[in-house]
């Protein structure tokens, strides 16, 4: 190939690239940002042109459309790394007598990341809410972060907010009420709150503030409009990665409902319960936790 040629290849090339939305960042954390925004991008353009008549269908085609442009362009621009996606049947597993039964490929990769196209998508499909995001996280073996998780991005389309890694938010101002014992407001389910949550919140009298999306409630978590998340009786690893991701770079408490470590890129993706707080409520919670858990 001639020098033009190549030339002309090249800026064939970074046309469609700026045409697709340009060259993403190289470092993680930007590209996961990158990524989360794009797929917002995509799922705000759906509800346009759909509406909200029917629901069903509004939810499978923003499912299906972000996660398809995530999984194209983590091909296109990582493909040496490993995928776990919420939305694509072949990263589950089939279990033979409590086993898998088929080891993925994932789980021998350095680098996986885990998405959730859709998070929230039950208010997705309502008009009018805005507790809907998208999640993109990426777990890395050397695992030199909290949970092995190296970067991740929540995006908030409908919020025109997005979270990441690359520019983590300052540690949430402690508001004086919960600074001096008064009630805490925990963030839970608007759709299936954990009854224990309830008990737990009448326990240690902290006020419920009912919202959908996991990624949404960390945020909450994260902009000081709640004190805590908890949540138990069931959910996926791509529920919680990169929001607990972006809890972490902030200085957020993050763990299993009992105090144990969130493990992520694990053989069976289930990851039924969590606890995202303020580090100064962690002990108060974990200890109100302990006498509630499920
Ligand atoms: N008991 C449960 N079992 C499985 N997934 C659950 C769950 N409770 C909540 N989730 C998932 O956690 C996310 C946040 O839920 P909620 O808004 O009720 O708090 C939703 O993700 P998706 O919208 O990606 O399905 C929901 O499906
Ligand atoms: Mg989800």
């Amino acid at each position: 190939m001639g020098e033009q040629t190549r030339t002309s290849a090249r800026v064939t090339g970074q046309r469609d690239a700026v045409a697709d939305g340009g060259t993403p960042p190289v470092i993680d954390a930007a590209f996961a940002r990158w990524l989360a925004d794009r797929a917002g991008q995509v799922l705000l353009r759906v509800r346009d042109e759909m509406g909200y008549a029917d629901g069903a269908a509004l939810k499978a085609a923003g499912d299906k459309a972000a996660h398809e442009l995530l999984r194209t362009e983590l091909a296109r621009w990582r493909p040496a790394d490993a995928v776990l996606s919420e939305e694509d049947d072949h990263s589950r597993i089939a279990w033979q007598n409590g086993e898998p039964a088929a080891r993925p490929d994932r789980l021998d990769a350095s680098r996986v990341w885990i998405v959730d196209p859709l998070d929230g998508t039950r208010e997705f499909s309502e008009e009018g809410r805005t507790d809907w995001a998208v999640h993109v996280a990426l777990w890395t073996a050397d695992c030199s972060r909290p949970s092995c998780l190296a970067a991740g991005a929540v995006a908030m389309p409908a919020r025109h907010r997005t979270l990441a890694t690359d520019l983590p938010p300052a540690y949430p101002p402690l508001p004086l009420e919960a600074a001096t014992g008064g009630p805490i407001r925990i963030a839970a389910s608007r759709t299936r709150p954990p009854a224990f949550v309830t008990a737990l919140a009448e326990e240690i009298g902290a006020e419920l503030v009912p919202m959908g999306s996991a990624g949404v409630k960390i945020a909450a978590v994260i902009n000081g409009e709640a004190d805590a998340y908890v949540h138990a009786g069931g959910q996926y690893e791509w529920d919680s990665a990169a929001p607990v991701a972006v809890a972490s770079a902030t200085g957020l408490h993050a763990s299993r409902i009992d105090g144990t470590a969130l493990k992520y890129n694990q053989a069976d993706p289930k990851l039924p319960d969590l606890v995202v707080c303020r580090k100064d409520l962690a002990p108060r919670l974990l200890a109100a936790l302990q006498r509630h858990l499920p």
